[in-house]
């Protein structure tokens, strides 16, 4: 199957699940991050506000405010462009709706964190394999913004968030892709 026909597949399923499924696997998904130490350490997260159906981190960014941390979101670039910021999210953030209809803190009054000096970064995705491999929403916007860490020095440990059923046997691994460190589902959470 092509990217394009996994990407229909994957995301339908997704919008499909019920709402019930939907909190129980958002409870669960913050289970699952709780299992690595490294997540728990981080003093600085960057997550994602769901869309178009994705598991829901919402209870990993309340879990997070809670404890003191510092949560970020990913913002498109108004300049830019295929490009991501991270701004900081407080509870007086001004908010705002990108082109896609997904809410992101306001670029311009928003407090920027350049993403080498984020602890962790928590990525959405539409499927991903036991590699490791992420396939996206087609944008390129993560392996635009996250280039650098195919370099040395300080990076972000990475980390795909996803239902079970986003996993396939195997994904085509292009050169620009990102390998993620680990991924957080539902059921699992698996290092690599
Ligand atoms: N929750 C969330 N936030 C995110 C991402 C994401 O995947 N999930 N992104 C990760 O990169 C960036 C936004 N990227 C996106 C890329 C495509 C579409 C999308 O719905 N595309 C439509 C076509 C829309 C159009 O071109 O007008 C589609 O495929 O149906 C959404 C977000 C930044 N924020
Ligand atoms: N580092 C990069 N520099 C320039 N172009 C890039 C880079 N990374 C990806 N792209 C471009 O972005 C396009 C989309 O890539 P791909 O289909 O792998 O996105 P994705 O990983 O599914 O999306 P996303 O990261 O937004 O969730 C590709 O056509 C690719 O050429």
């Amino acid at each position: 199957m092509n990217k394009s026909d996994l990407r229909k597949l994957i995301r339908n399923k997704r919008r499909r699940l019920p709402l019930a499924e939907r909190r129980r696997a958002a409870r669960q998904l913050l289970c699952q991050l709780h299992q690595s130490s490294r997540f728990l350490a981080a003093r600085r997260v960057a997550l994602y506000l769901a869309n178009d159906g994705e598991i829901d981190p919402q209870f990993v960014i309340d879990d997070l405010q809670q404890r003191g941390k510092q949560v970020l979101l990913p913002v498109l670039h108004p300049l830019k462009s295929g490009q991501l910021s991270f701004v900081r999210l407080h509870k007086n953030t001004v908010m705002r709706r990108n082109r896609y209809g997904i809410s992101e803190p306001d670029f311009r009054h928003g407090q920027r964190v350049n993403p080498r000096f984020i602890s962790v970064i928590c990525l959405p995705l539409v499927a991903f394999d036991e590699q490791g491999n992420r396939l996206g929403m087609g944008g390129g916007y993560y392996d635009r913004s996250l280039a650098f860490s195919h370099q040395s020095g300080q990076k972000p440990d990475l980390i795909g968030c996803a239902y079970e059923f986003q996993q396939v046997p195997q994904l085509p691994a292009e050169a620009w892709d990102i390998p993620l460190h680990a991924i957080a589902t539902n059921g699992r959470f698996r290092q690599f």
